[in-house]
């Protein structure tokens, strides 16, 4: 409503077909962190390439803005996003506070349209792939991180969000049946819940194989006789059900006899010649348990030396993980391989909302300038080119904004880069390259690149991650990133806000 009360108010002004450029950026990154991790593009394409009302939908805009006629509905009728031109980032790339992430010219009516929407498809997005990312990194880049989160996300269209772009930020797989079948190529997982430990009490009523099951039984009784039964019965059930898919959730009773019983099953299947999978553990000391299963598998290993699978056995942990946990575990000795992260990931509890904004810094060629008290809100007027310049050890030093006619920068030559506010911080720069921050992905009514995959994203993720400053990345006190103007937006800007700026009146 927002967006159509001032999309019929430049109609009626005859403003709606004036050139304009917006510009989508966040002011300060989420998770007390220095960085975010760009995603979302792929549904942002995928807006402007079917972008439309339909005369179901005009009808019911007809109703709350009883102030529309013909002539406005008419202009909502024929628009499309032909008109546009949009640059970008690409997913997966690291992208610091005001540079702007997507840049939207077109005729002001339409680009206003947008806002919201382009906001709602990249905020979330974002701030999901930079927790992930955030995850990976505090876990190491060795372990297995499963997204087990949908049943605490915001809806299920917030689940699939969320295991889409958790996956852009570094997890291997979800448990997100949906996401998998909406996005083909994620990688889907699930291993079994309390529920299913619990339906089982002895073996009246057993039907799987007689021989496999006393067989578990008797290399039970040589190692642990009092485990729980009920238990061990289930694991014999879902071992048969999924003879290479066999991981069990051994905390149902006790977890160390949880173990044994799945040591035992993992024997009888050995000599099938099956390989089992591993365990879960979902409570308690993880790293101490961590150890603890893997001095089973060893006493086991040692027994039963000729099954070869001991060392490869995984031992998956959940149950509350947020990246402090990961952090600390990260100093503990353990023997985890795999994390499954549910509730702290997907609804981001360290930050539930990124703050991108989407602001008018153009209009006719003339460029506009929103002043406020808070330094860190004043926009930065005007289009620009962004640009990445990187060191001679190929980091990053510094992000730079430039008006659009100014000459870009070159590797090898030394320029000046402002800090856009602070008069005083300001330094020399000669980068070894200079990479620039974003493409054009839309024009003239299509696609001006391949339709961004989940994969994509992973890729120029791990790139980046690779490629940036540690001190940037780290969890606590990170760093700060210089994003900073080229002399002459330094100068543009100020005179701009002089210009702007009423001079107030003191008696
Ligand atoms: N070794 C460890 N170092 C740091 N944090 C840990 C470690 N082991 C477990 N945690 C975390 O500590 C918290 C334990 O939560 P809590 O005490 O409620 O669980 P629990 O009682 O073990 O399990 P549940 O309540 O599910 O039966 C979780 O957030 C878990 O991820
Ligand atoms: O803890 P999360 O990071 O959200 O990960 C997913 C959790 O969801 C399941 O348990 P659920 O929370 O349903 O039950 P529980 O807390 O009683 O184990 C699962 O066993 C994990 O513990
Ligand atoms: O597959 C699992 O173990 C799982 C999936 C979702 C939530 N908790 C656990
Ligand atoms: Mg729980």
């Amino acid at each position: 409503m927002y967006q159509l009360s001032m999309g019929l108010a430049y109609f009626r002004a005859n403003t709606h077909l004036k050139s304009s450029t917006f510009e989508l950026f966040f002011r300060k990154p989420p998770f007390g962190g220095e960085f975010c991790v760009f995603a979302g593009l792929d549904q942002v394409m995928s807006h402007l390439a079917n972008f439309g009302f339909t005369e179901s939908q005009l009808q019911y805009i007809r109703e709350l803005l009883p102030e529309a006629d013909d002539g406005f509905i008419n202009y909502l009728r024929n628009l499309s996003c032909s008109s546009l031109t949009v640059t970008s980032a690409l997913p997966g790339s690291l992208v610091f506070p005001r540079v702007p992430l997507i840049t939207v010219s077109g005729p002001l009516g339409l680009c206003q349209l947008l806002e919201t929407t382009l906001l709602t498809l990249i905020n979330y997005p974002t701030l999901i792939a930079t927790n992930a990312t955030r995850f990976r990194l505090a876990a190491g880049p060795s372990p297995t991180l499963l997204e087990f989160g949908l049943r605490r996300a915001q809806g299920p269209d917030g689940g699939c969000s969320a295991s889409k772009y958790a996956i852009l930020g570094g997890f291997d797989g979800t448990s997100n049946v949906t996401a998998g079948w909406i996005e083909r190529g994620l990688k889907v997982s699930g291993t079994m819940a309390h529920s299913y430990v619990m339906s089982f009490r002895g073996w009246e009523g057993y039907g799987g194989a007689e021989d496999f099951a006393t067989e578990v039984r008797e290399v039970r009784d040589v190692k642990w006789p009092g485990t729980n039964e009920g238990e061990l019965r289930a694991f014999v059930e879902y071992a048969q059900c999924f003879p290479k898919g066999f991981l069990a959730l051994v905390d149902t009773y006790d977890t160390m006899g949880g173990v044994y019983n799945f040591c035992s099953v993992a024997v009888a299947m050995g000599r099938k010649g099956l390989k089992p999978v591993g365990v879960r553990l979902d409570s308690g000391d993880l790293a101490y348990l961590s150890r603890e299963c893997r001095r089973v598998f060893n006493e086991f290993k040692a027994s039963y030396p000729a099954l070869e699978f001991w060392d490869g056995l995984q031992i998956v942990v959940s149950n509350d993980i947020n990246e402090e946990v990961l952090v600390a575990l990260g100093k503990q000795e353990h023997c985890i391989t795999a994390y499954g992260i549910g509730t702290n990931l997907v609804t981001c509890q360290a930050q539930p909302a990124l703050g991108c904004v989407y602001k008018l810094v153009e209009v006719e060629g003339e460029p506009r300038i929103k002043l406020s008290q808070d330094i860190e809100k004043v926009l930065i007027p005007g289009r620009k080119r962004c640009y990445r310049l990187i060191g001679s050890d190929g980091s990053p030093l510094l992000d730079l904004m430039i008006m659009e006619d100014e000459a870009p920068p070159t590797p090898g030559t030394r320029i000046l880069a402002r800090h856009p506010f602070e008069e005083q911080k300001r330094c020399f720069v000669t980068p070894t390259s200079v990479v620039p921050l974003t493409t054009v992905v839309w024009k003239d009514g299509a696609p001006q690149i391949p339709y961004p995959t989940v994969e994509d994203g992973r890729r120029r993720r791990e790139e980046e991650v690779e490629k940036c400053r540690e001190d940037h990345l780290r969890t606590h006190n990170p760093t700060p990133y210089k994003v900073s103007v080229s002399h002459g937006l330094y100068k543009f800007l100020h005179k701009i806000w002089l210009e702007e700026a009423p001079v107030v009146e003191l008696s």
